[in-house]
């Protein structure tokens, strides 16, 4: 019997590219809802009932008045907003936390998928912390560089309308230090202070890098960076989205912020030297960003290969 889904949103950026995927699946059956309706709350309460999984591809306040409706319903949950990230009931879908988190997503009605930037910050931190390398209390300081698509229709609309004035550079934006992945940062990575991340969006469609500098010397016994390298390569070993790059590997010197895009994978590369490294992730804001990671979850609740062989991998 073919899986029923609902995406809620699906005209949206994140939710065009689920139903892009999930409509080559013959294993899914997808519930449409009608163009002039799909904002009305009755209709998509009836989606809802009638569907085994739902992905909420929304702003945060639709997604929590989405939950609220999907209440009584057997529906399971994938929320790709920010809305519930961190809520109790809801378990954080990145699955290469752990295998007890793989375990968790797997039995959960209710999936909190993770922001983009936050996921390439985590995946740099969480296995350090984890491990007790990095200290809770490391003062981690991020630069993460997103295409345009990051920001939505309204921003893709933006660049995509007006081109030759000064969104031609990248942007530094989040000045304030109060961007709404801080919260799943330190929650999920386990860290007691925030973090400085200063996020930059440039002039191509989609596709991530988020830059990590570390000093050797302010982690536990000073680690040399193989030493780092390969916590991370022991962490991310077998996981299907995952690539922990060759210890040396610098793509030529020169690394790309799109190098990922169209991509459901990330990859992770340790640069520098014994003193000072810099710990990149290379993914598509679109990918393990949002659209991939939400099918992986999906994969992962319907207990089937929560890796390459149902997603696009480079
Ligand atoms: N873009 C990205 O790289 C990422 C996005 N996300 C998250 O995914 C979610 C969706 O983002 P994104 O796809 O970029 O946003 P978009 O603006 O591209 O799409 C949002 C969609 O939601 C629709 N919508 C708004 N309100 C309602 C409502 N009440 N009922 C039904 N549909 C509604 C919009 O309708 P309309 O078409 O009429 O505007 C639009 O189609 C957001 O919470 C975002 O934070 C997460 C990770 C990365
Ligand atoms: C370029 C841009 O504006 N990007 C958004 C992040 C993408 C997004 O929608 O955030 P979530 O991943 O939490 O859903 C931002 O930085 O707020």
């Amino acid at each position: 019997m073919k899986t029923k889904i609902f995406i809620d949103g699906h005209e949206g950026t994140t939710g065009l590219k689920i139903h892009e995927r999930l409509s080559l699946r013959d294993d899914i059956e997808l519930i449409s809802i009608a163009e002039e309706l799909r904002k009305d709350p009755e209709e998509i309460r009836k989606c809802m009932a009638a569907a085994d999984i739902a992905f909420l591809c929304l702003p945060d306040a639709a997604a929590r008045e989405a939950v609220a409706l999907a209440e009584g319903c057997d529906v399971r949950l994938i929320d790709t907003s920010t809305a519930h990230r961190t809520e109790p009931g809801w378990i954080y879908g990145f699955p290469e936390l752990s295998v007890q988190q793989t375990a968790q997503i797997a039995g959960s009605a209710r999936v909190g998928n993770p922001g983009c930037h936050a996921s390439g910050v985590i995946a740099i931190v969480q296995p350090l912390v984890h491990a007790g390398c990095m200290p809770a209390d490391y003062p981690v300081s991020a630069v993460s560089i997103t295409g345009y698509s990051g920001g939505g229709k309204k921003m893709i609309r933006q660049y995509e309308e007006d081109k030759g004035s000064e969104l031609y550079s990248p942007r530094q934006y989040g000045l304030s230090q109060k961007h709404k992945h801080l919260k799943e940062i330190v929650t999920i990575c386990g860290l007691t202070q925030l973090p400085i991340f200063s996020p930059v969006v440039d002039d191509y469609y989609s596709g991530m890098e988020v830059m990590i500098p570390v000093f050797t010397k302010l982690l536990k016994g000073c680690p040399s960076a193989e030493a780092i390298w390969q916590i991370l390569a022991d962490h991310y070993e077998g996981c299907p989205l995952v690539h922990v790059l060759p210890f040396g590997e610098d793509k030529g010197g020169f690394v790309g912020a799109d190098a990922m895009s169209g991509f459901d994978d990330m990859e992770i590369m340790v640069a520098g030297n014994d003193e000072r490294v810099v710990i990149t992730s290379l993914f598509d804001n679109l990918g393990k960003g949002a659209s991939g990671a939400a099918i992986q979850n999906m994969n992962i609740m319907l207990g089937l290969d929560s890796g390459t062989g149902l997603s696009l991998s480079k």
